[in-house]
């Protein structure tokens, strides 16, 4: 098993990874008579709810659990307010601990009921994703979407403990891993050329799931995250570099419907636009534009825009981006492949020009 620490001073906490961590009771931070309410949906509960009830009964938890409908959809208020119905229901107080049992909209929506239930309970991130087991998992950003923005209503909240249990990815769909892989090589684009360059010669096993690389891979990235939060965890300055390909991103999902393209997809168009604006301001090298997009592609993730949506549209939801301040347009983009950078005010005309580039001419 491999840990990686979030350095938060006293809000320190692990990432533990591994195989079969699901079923290890020195990986949960309870004990005899707590009591436990695990958030999960009606696709992964049939899996992994059993494995993990039964771990926390051994180790003499009350175990209650509630299950939200499955997809980016429910990431809402709405889902929220069931989780809540559920905890007072049972007359569950700050004493009780939730674990979100799932994905990154499971881990997402649960870490905000545990952020405001009560003004605050302890809760435990189980990802069962890979893009959740390489990031929403990890930081602290919670949230539910908004018809009009992607987590708009949120709190940075931070979890107790994550337990990374690799082998919950051999029931992942294939489009679910390839999704996650979108974030993976965010992480070498944007703060690390070696890992970069790993990636170039590993990412064929990844697809497949080869667990030794596997589990090499989720720590690095937990690691890169875990030192970039531990700089900035509300997102004044560095954090920001996580967001590579999102301020695009975020406009192809709200803009389709959410749901309709995933998260990982999304975030894959957004980085090459990124990727196509800072090669049109001299920054990264085409070849390396060139790099970034043949790595999607092996990766199996789009690299062009969807094809029923116009450069046009993207700008109405890119003006709502948490990173605007003072109604200027701020963007993550590369001066090189490693290295990630924040804009202060990206002049329209270049951002539907970099778009443009990333779009199907018929
Ligand atoms: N908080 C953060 O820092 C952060 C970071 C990245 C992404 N996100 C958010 O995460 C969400 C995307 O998360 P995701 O990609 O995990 O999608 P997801 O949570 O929707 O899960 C993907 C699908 O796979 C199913 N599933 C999950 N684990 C499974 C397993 N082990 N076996 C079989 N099926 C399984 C889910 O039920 C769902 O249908 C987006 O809302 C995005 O905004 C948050
Ligand atoms: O943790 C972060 O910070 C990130 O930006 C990670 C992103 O991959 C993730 O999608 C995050 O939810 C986006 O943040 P948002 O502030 O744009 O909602
Ligand atoms: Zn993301």
């Amino acid at each position: 098993m491999l840990t990686v620490n979030v350095e938060l001073k006293e809000r320190r906490y692990p990432i533990y990874i591994g195989e079969n961590l699901l079923k290890d009771p020195s990986v949960y931070p309870l004990k005899s008579g707590d009591k436990v309410m695990i958030v999960s949906n009606e696709t992964i509960a049939p899996l992994y709810l059993d494995t993990v009830t039964k771990t926390l009964e051994n180790i003499g938890c009350k175990v209650s659990n509630v299950l939200l409908p499955d997809g980016e959809k429910y990431k809402t208020l709405q889902s929220l307010d069931l989780i809540f119905t559920a905890l007072l229901k049972e007359n569950h107080g700050r004493d009780t601990t939730l674990i979100a049992l799932g994905g990154g909209v499971i881990g997402d929506v649960a870490g905000y009921a545990a952020a405001s239930y009560q003004r605050g309970i302890k809760f435990i991130q189980i990802p069962t994703t890979l893009l959740a087991q390489v990031d929403s998992s990890v930081g602290g950003k919670t949230a539910v979407n908004h018809p009009l923005g992607k987590n708009m209503i949120g709190a940075f909240y931070q979890p107790i403990t994550v337990i990374v249990d690799t082998l919950t990815l051999n029931s992942l769909p294939k489009r679910e891993v390839n999704a996650g892989l979108a974030e993976v090589i965010k992480y070498g684009a944007i703060l690390d050329l070696a890992f970069f360059h790993w990636l170039e010669q590993h990412i064929d096993n990844l697809v497949a799931l080869q667990q030794a690389d596997l589990q090499y891979c989720i720590s690095r990235c937990c690691q890169i995250k875990a030192d970039v939060v531990a700089r900035d965890e509300t997102e004044k300055g560095d954090r920001a570099l996580l967001n590579l390909g999102h301020t695009f991103g975020h406009a192809i999902e709200t803009h389709l419907g959410y749901g309709n393209w995933l998260h990982g997809e999304a975030v894959a168009v957004g980085m090459m636009m990124a990727a196509a604006l800072s090669e049109q301001l001299g920054n990264i090298s085409k070849a390396d534009v060139g790099r970034l997009e043949k790595l999607l592609a092996r990766a199996n993730l789009p690299t062009i825009s969807p094809d029923t949506m116009q450069p046009e549209d993207y700008l109405p939801h890119m003006m709502r981006d948490k990173k605007v301040l003072a109604g200027k347009l701020r963007l993550v983009l590369l001066k090189t492949l490693g290295q990630a950078y924040v804009t202060t005010d990206m002049d329209k005309s270049l951002v539907l020009s970099a778009i443009s580039a990333c779009t199907q001419t018929d």
